[in-house]
């Protein structure tokens, strides 16, 4: 369902030339579960900012259900990564003066759909955070701001996930539950999942670990 073939983003010329994907095939599959591991530099984050249209490759490209995103216009990469991609970041960026309902739905107001309130109590209930629809994003601890962000990232029924570091921020085992939840969004909404991570445990829990080093994989 995306894909990118042979991706490969430089920054830099000369001497401060940094080849940050230097050569990337990736394939991932419908309801897939895939983790990226590597370290701090080794290209994760301009991976997933590829894959997720928010930056263009150098080199190669990326397709998403039988689109290729250089043959659209802005506005249409934005439209096709607005309805089919949900990120979720390390850092929750939940807006502070809305509540959790509001900050979910945002999104899909701002694309002009109407918002789909059993779909959202379903998400909310399978996340385990229901009796926190009403609450402030300062009156949660950062593993239930995190299940909000993934809250926010399925409301728009994407169909893939796109996670970099979600567990970053977290303690041990905060981390645990936000990549159990991952598991269960992955069986229960057979979403694809892509997560990014420094940390073995956490990637560990994908059907597919792909090692990343120096802008390859290995
Ligand atoms: N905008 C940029 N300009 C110049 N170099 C960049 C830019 N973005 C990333 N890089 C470089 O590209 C390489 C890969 O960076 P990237 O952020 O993808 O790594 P990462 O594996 O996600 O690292 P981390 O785990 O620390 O977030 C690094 O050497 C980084 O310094």
């Amino acid at each position: 369902m995306l894909e990118g073939i042979g991706l490969k983003k430089y920054y830099g010329k000369g001497e401060s030339l940094v080849k940050a994907l230097d050569g990337v095939d990736i394939e991932i599959r419908d309801g897939e579960f895939i983790s990226i591991i590597g370290t701090s530099g080794s290209g994760k984050s301009t991976l997933l900012h590829l894959l997720g249209g928010l930056d263009n490759p150098t080199e190669g490209k990326i397709i998403l259900d039988g689109k290729d995103y250089s043959k659209l216009k802005q506005d249409e990469l934005t439209i096709l990564r607005r309805r089919h991609i949900g990120f979720v970041f390390q850092s929750y960026n939940l807006l502070k003066l809305m509540n959790v309902y509001e900050n979910i739905t945002l999104p899909v107001g701002l694309d002009g759909n109407t918002v789909k309130k059993d779909y959202i109590d379903e998400i909310l209930s399978v996340l385990g955070i229901s009796d926190k629809k009403y609450a402030m994003p300062n009156e949660l601890s950062g593993g239930q701001q995190q299940r909000v962000a993934i809250a926010r990232a399925l409301a728009s029924n994407p169909s893939i996930i796109l996670a970099d570091e979600p567990t970053g921020n977290l303690d041990r085992k905060s981390g645990k539950a936000v990549m159990d939840l991952f598991t269960k969004v992955n069986e229960t909404f057979q979403k694809s999942i892509v997560v990014i991570s420094h940390d073995e445990e956490v990637a560990q829990r994908a059907e597919r670990i792909l090692h990343i080093e120096d802008g390859r994989f290995i």
